[in-house]
């Protein structure tokens, strides 16, 4: 379908749990006297304000847009990953951490704008469902129309990031589709450009009037990655006739509404806002062709799976079929992903490197840190990074921690103890998050204590450092907070402070820093042993086992599928090949293939498993 058919923890302690000892990094061994961040800047630097959506409005044309579709081609070629290099010796073990050799290494300070978009080679591509379309190599061969293209040009991206690659050409062929890829690797675009496409196809613009009626819905779970978002999307429909507005909470509905009431075809919004401006009858869903939800996992986990629910099934809004939906995220816990079936039709699954992976760009360290020494190991690292000058504008650090009392503590405490800090969560108003952020991003406040309202979707050029002060409970939200560093090709560090009461992550921590082939502590293998002897192993892998690739979990069990149009229920896959010309993905390192098809299911659903070079 495509958009014209359709308006309508224990506390036993391992034998080998490290011994504390005061942490100083080599490099300050025989240099004490460092100033922490004595190269601050003195004044505030003047914040850009965010401009209203000032598109002209312009009329249009009613017109049936030519279909979408590209060719539902189903392919099959294959290749795993060569992933392997993994080294632990008690050297190692015993050696301190030098944070400042490893920053440079990683080359994290500075400030020219490197990027290693080589590290996406050879990067695990999985593809399931039936009639895919083919990847593109080349933005040019996506043919995305000149005013996007020449928008894609000002953005200065010249390639087309691995998961943008293969998901563009999905969505632009109508078909709904649940995406998963590592963090900052480009999703915000590969969402964004369809639809912006598809609208530009239509040629059919909104109208001013007390009524909004967007043709194209993006939910974000957080009132910041909203705004983001929206702003990445102005970028992408500038000069164009798309107008983008957005929603979100902790801010004057007035203005917000002022601005709908211009006309909107692309609405981003936070759910409870928008059901607000559903609910005073300002905001129609009814034209809605297409659906996309941001942090797709997030959106349909405990807290928001009823407002969704609201929002896409009890409003006005075309039934699963009629419209399109697209759910994206870097991880996507099988259980979420049976939710999110819910929502969508006949779908494609496609995750480009493992999901729930981590990128091999962050490097990643655990050290053992209990909670009393929490603070002085902090101050270590952070005097460590001053010393090395990796600090300031070009060297941001984000720290996490577990409650937002906790972070307001850290902050004056790192703030009394001469380390420029500011908090930020979710009992503060949305102007002290906002200021918050903008301080943060502009370097002037160069650290940044934050509870989870910032670990998802937030890109923040130059957070060279992620430190979990607190590590979360669940690995998906660790996976989510240090893939705020190591973003778009650039390197990043990230530190853990792991102490008795992180046992039951341990098992999937370890698995986590060998797939993103990391070091492992010998004492941390040792918790995740115990882990799984007393507690499970917490919640380990979410993927039934699949040591490799992403993991549809339509592959499992027969599944009931709802609103699909051929069939009831999915068999099991049976392992049939599908076939793919290679001549259309030139830039493919293709060595194997896993290829299914579904016997009730009516037609050919293939699974298939690529190594894609790309972003290079
Ligand atoms: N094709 C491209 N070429 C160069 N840079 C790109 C390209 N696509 C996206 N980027 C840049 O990469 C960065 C990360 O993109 P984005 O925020 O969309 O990542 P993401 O996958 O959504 O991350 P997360 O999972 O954390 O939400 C952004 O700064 C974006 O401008």
């Amino acid at each position: 379908m495509t958009w014209s058919d359709g308006v309508t923890e224990s506390t036993r302690r391992p034998q080998t749990r490290p011994t504390q000892l005061p942490y100083v990094p080599p490099h300050l061994r025989n240099n004490c006297n460092d100033g922490a961040f004595s190269s601050m800047p003195t004044s505030l630097n003047d914040y850009a304000v965010n401009n209203a959506n000032s598109y002209g409005f312009t009329s249009t044309t009613e017109s049936t847009q030519a279909p979408l579709g590209r060719g539902g081609r189903g392919y099959g070629h294959r290749g795993r990953g060569g992933r392997g290099r993994f080294h632990q010796t008690q050297e190692q073990e015993q050696e301190p951490y030098n944070i400042a050799s490893k920053l440079e290494e990683l080359e994290v300070n500075v400030d020219d704008e490197s990027t290693n978009f080589g590290a996406y080679e050879d990067i695990p591509v999985e593809v399931s469902g039936s009639e895919i379309p083919p990847p593109a190599s080349s933005f040019e061969e996506i043919e995305l129309g000149e005013s996007l293209n020449r928008n894609i040009k000002r953005c200065k991206y010249v390639k087309p990031t691995p998961i943008q690659r293969h998901a563009i050409p999905i969505a632009l062929a109508g078909r709904d589709l649940m995406a998963c890829a590592q963090t900052g690797s480009g999703k915000t675009a590969a969402f964004c450009f369809p639809i912006i496409h598809a609208i530009l196809e239509l040629n059919r613009f909104s109208k001013p009037g007390r009524v909004a009626f967007p043709l194209a819905l993006i939910l974000s779970p957080t009132r910041e990655l909203a705004c983001q978002i929206y702003e990445e999307a102005k970028k992408f429909a500038y000069q164009t006739r798309v107008r983008v507005a957005v929603a979100y909470g902790g801010a004057p509905i007035v203005h917000q509404l002022h601005n709908l009431e211009k006309g909107v075809d692309i609405l981003v919004a936070t759910p409870g806002r928008l059901v607000d401006m559903i609910e005073r009858a300002k905001v129609s869903l009814s034209m809605i062709r297409c659906l996309a939800l941001d942090e797709a996992d997030r959106m349909l986990d405990m807290g928001f799976e009823p407002q969704i629910r609201k929002i896409v099934q009890q409003m006005d809004m075309p039934p699963c079929g009629s419209r399109q939906t697209l759910f994206f995220s870097a991880t996507f816990p099988d259980e979420i992903q049976r939710l999110a079936s819910d929502f969508l039709s006949n779908y494609i699954f496609l995750s480009v490197g493992r999901v729930g992976s981590s990128t091999d760009l962050i490097a990643q360290r655990v050290e053992f840190v209990p909670n009393m020494d929490k603070r002085n190991h902090l101050m270590n690292l952070l005097r460590g990074q001053n010393a090395n000058g990796t600090h300031g504008k070009h060297a941001l650090t984000l720290i996490f921690v577990e409650t937002k009392r906790g972070a307001d503590a850290l902050e004056h405490w790192l703030s009394v103890n001469g380390f420029p800090a500011i908090a930020i969560h979710g009992d503060k108003v949305q102007m002290e998050r906002e200021r918050a952020l903008k301080s943060f991003k502009s370097g002037y406040t160069p650290i940044l204590v934050a509870t989870d309202v910032a670990s998802r979707g937030l890109d923040v050029p130059h957070v060279a450092h992620v430190i979990n002060f607190d590590l979360p409970k669940d690995i998906d939200d660790y996976v989510h907070r240090i893939g705020r560093t190591g973003r778009a090709g650039k390197s990043g560090l990230a530190t853990a402070f792991f102490s008795d009461q992180n046992m039951p992550l341990a098992k999937a921590l370890v698995e986590l820093l060998q797939e993103a082939n990391q070091e492992v502590p010998l004492w941390l293998n040792d918790y995740a042993k115990r882990a799984s002897n007393i507690v499970g192993g917490g919640r380990a892998r979410r993927f039934g086992g699949s040591k490799f690739g992403g993991y549809d979990f339509r592959r499992d069990a027969p599944y009931e599928i709802e609103n699909d149009p051929y069939s009831s229920t999915y068999g099991s896959f049976d392992g049939t090949t599908s076939s793919y010309d290679l001549s259309h993905a030139n830039s493919y390192a293709a060595t194997g293939v896993d290829s299914y098809s579904t016997g009730s299911y009516g037609h050919e659903f293939s699974h298939e498993t690529i190594v894609a070079s790309g972003w290079d």
